[in-house]
This record gives C-alpha cells, sequence and structure tokens, in this order.
C-alpha cells in the first residue's frame, strides 16, 4: 500500500510513502535539464525541466514513483491493482508514451497542473513495458502544484481527471469511490462529541480524542484513505521550513506500516520503504527510510542544473543515533 499527500504552509509540500515488500534499489534521482531524456515513440530531448525525485535507476534511465519539477509540478505514482488499464493501439491523433513514461513526460514539459491536464489529453498512455523483467506498473496519480491537486486514473473505461480537494490518494478502489466513502466520516471531529444519542442518559466524555472515534486504524487502502484524510486536513502547524516537514512526516506517519503488520505472502510483509516529502517551490526532496529516522534532504538547486548527467544519491539507511552522552 501506498499513501500520498499534499500539505499547505508558506510554501508548498508533497510527499508519499513507498509501502511494499522489497525494494527496487531507490534512489533520490536529479535529472538535470540537458539530460537527453529518451522517448519509446518520439525524439530525444536536450532540452527540459529539471526534475527531482525517487527513482530506480536502470541503464542511466530514471524510472521515477514520485518526483517534482523545476515549476513546482509534483507526481506521486500508487498502486493501482485490478482497475489500472493502457493502451494497446498507437494512436494516429495523440501522443503515444510508454507507460514507465508518463511522469517524466509530464514533468520535463509542464509549468503547472493546468498544463498537465491540456498534455494529458492529447496523451495516448501505452502498455508499453521498459523490458521484459520490468512490466508495466499499475498506478494511479496524485498531480499537484501550490494552485491545485488531481487525481488521474486511466481505466478501462478511458483516462479519468478528477479534481482532488482533499489532497490525498491511497490504492483502490477508483478515487470517486474513495470520496464517496468519506461520508461515512462526516461526523468525525478534532473537538469532543456532544451527547446527541440521548441527553437523557449520562454520557460522559471520559478521554480526550472522542470525537474521533470511528476513525479507522486499520491498513486497508479506504482506511488509510480516510485516516491521512483526516490528519492531513486538521493538521497544524507553524510556516518555517522545520515545522513544515516534520508535520508532514507526522501525516504520513499516520498510515505508516510496520513489520509483520500486513502478510503479502507467506512470511512476506509489507513496510513504509520510505517516506518522502518535496517542497515544491525550493526543489527539496526529503526522505525517511523504515530503519532511517532521521530526515535527510537533497536539494536540486546544489546541483548544477545545466548538467547532461543523472545525479543520484542512494537511500541511507539504517538509523542515525544521536547520542546526547558518552
Ligand atoms: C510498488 C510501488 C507501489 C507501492 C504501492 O502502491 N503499494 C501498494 C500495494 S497494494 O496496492 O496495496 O497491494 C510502485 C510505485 C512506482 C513503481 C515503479 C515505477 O512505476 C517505475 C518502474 C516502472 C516499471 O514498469 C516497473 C518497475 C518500476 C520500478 C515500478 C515498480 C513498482 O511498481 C513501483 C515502485
Amino acid at each position: 500500500m501506498c499513501t500520498a499527500a499534499t500539505y499547505q504552509t508558506s510554501d508548498f509540500y508533497m510527499g508519499r510513502t513507498l509501502d511494499y515488500e522489497f525494494s527496487y534499489g531507490d534512489q533520490v534521482t536529479i535529472m538535470p535539464r540537458n539530460y537527453p531524456l529518451p522517448f519509446r515513440y518520439h525524439e530525444t530531448r536536450y532540452n527540459h525541466y529539471a526534475i527531482i525525485g525517487m527513482a530506480y535507476v536502470v541503464n542511466d534511465y530514471p524510472l521515477y514513483y514520485d518526483a517534482v519539477n523545476e515549476k513546482g509540478v509534483g507526481i506521486a505514482g500508487l498502486n493501482f491493482v485490478g482497475n489500472a488499464h493502457y493502451e494497446e493501439e498507437l494512436s494516429e491523433e495523440k501522443a503515444n508514451v510508454a507507460q514507465y513514461e508518463l511522469i517524466p513526460w509530464l514533468l520535463s514539459q509542464c509549468a503547472s497542473v493546468q498544463e498537465v491536464k491540456k498534455l494529458l489529453e492529447q496523451t495516448n498512455l501505452m502498455n508499453t513495458s521498459y523490458s521484459e523483467q520490468l512490466p508495466c506498473a499499475q498506478l494511479h496519480y496524485l498531480i499537484a502544484d501550490k494552485e491545485e491537486t488531481i487525481t488521474v486514473e486511466f481505466m478501462e473505461a478511458g483516462m479519468k481527471i478528477y479534481d482532488n480537494p482533499v489532497g490525498v490518494l491511497t490504492n483502490n478502489p477508483p478515487f470517486d469511490q474513495q470520496m464517496f466513502l468519506m461520508n461515512n466520516y462526516m461526523h468525525l471531529s478534532p473537538k469532543q462529541p456532544q451527547n446527541l444519542f440521548d441527553p437523557s442518559l449520562p454520557l460522559q466524555t471520559y478521554s480526550r480524542g472522542m470525537g474521533s472515534i470511528g476513525l479507522p486504524g486499520d491498513l486497508s487502502s479506504a482506511s488509510r484513505f480516510a485516516k491521512v484524510a483526516f490528519t492531513k486536513l486538521h493538521a497544524i502547524s507553524g510556516d518555517s521550513e522545520k515545522e513544515s516537514i516534520s508535520q508532514f512526516f507526522h501525516i504520513l506517519g499516520s498510515v505508516d506500516q510496520q513489520r509483520g503488520c500486513c502478510e503479502v505472502a507467506e512470511g512476506k510483509y509489507e513496510i513504509t520503504l520510505y517516506t518522502s516529502c518535496w517542497n515544491a517551490q525550493k526543489g527539496i526532496y526529503y526522505y525517511t527510510t523504515y530503519e532511517n529516522h532521521q530526515i535527510t534532504g537533497v536539494d536540486m538547486y546544489a546541483e548544477d542544473l545545466k548538467a547532461e548527467r543523472l545525479i543520484s544519491y542512494p537511500l541511507i539507511t539504517g538509523e542515525q543515533i544521536h547520542w546526547q552522552n558518552g
């Protein structure tokens, strides 16, 4: 399972948890503006927006899971198994794009979500895998800039672009159903409840936090959607960079997956491999990993963005313990 979210303070932030049972070898990867970006059905693009995100790099090509460009447009791809559908036939009217190219296709040339929406209408997403060993991932997407957030789903019935007023996404079911299920939680509140049950009964608020009784805490995708939506929509923090990212990691921490709680095969468990948070305006990508709770940051602007080669940072794993004595 995975969860993605947006967060606004004085800057705009976005990020995700990547929950899975194994890692492909994730690296924070910067694609500078002059990296020759190849496309399966188009000419290589030699000049484009710079991008930073998490990727599996194969043959010097970044297979991005989530990323943000220098214009502040961010995308996170999340599993959408059984519902994602990509085209088998090449289109003559639209631009054909291989499924694994979608993130670089959009982020290399769109300066806003408005532009993403226009380009998507002209895009035919092909069921073309990177290689035989790496079949197409079945994904849906949270796409956002500081102005707006959308969910994009490629389904058998066609491409769906939804305005996403909550700014969160998990996995199945499709986004419209996730939003419908939110109706079940409209009574929840960070405030203590009133006794609407029956005023003649001596009901008491015997604990703090009783306004959110009924908020699910299990690891299913629909439950994580409600949990993270409640947490995000009520989250309050200061505006500074440190307060903002600290709060963002707390928001996604509400749906963290601990090893042992979600068995996907005999003896195999899904865990939160990494949690990311990017400052969309400043081009900084922060992350923690399952075994490294210290926040690590990679600043796109600390690199030569006119370069022609990818710049990749393998994740720092293993707890970084700051000893206070001894
Ligand atoms: C497994 C990841 C999604 C995690 C997730 O949503 N888990 C939820 C599980 S469940 O639904 O609840 O069962 C996805 C997100 C991005 C994916 C990767 C990216 O799409 C980039 C390439 C694309 C290639 O086609 C396949 C390898 C790959 C490197 C993908 C591997 C894998 O499918 C990733 C890493």
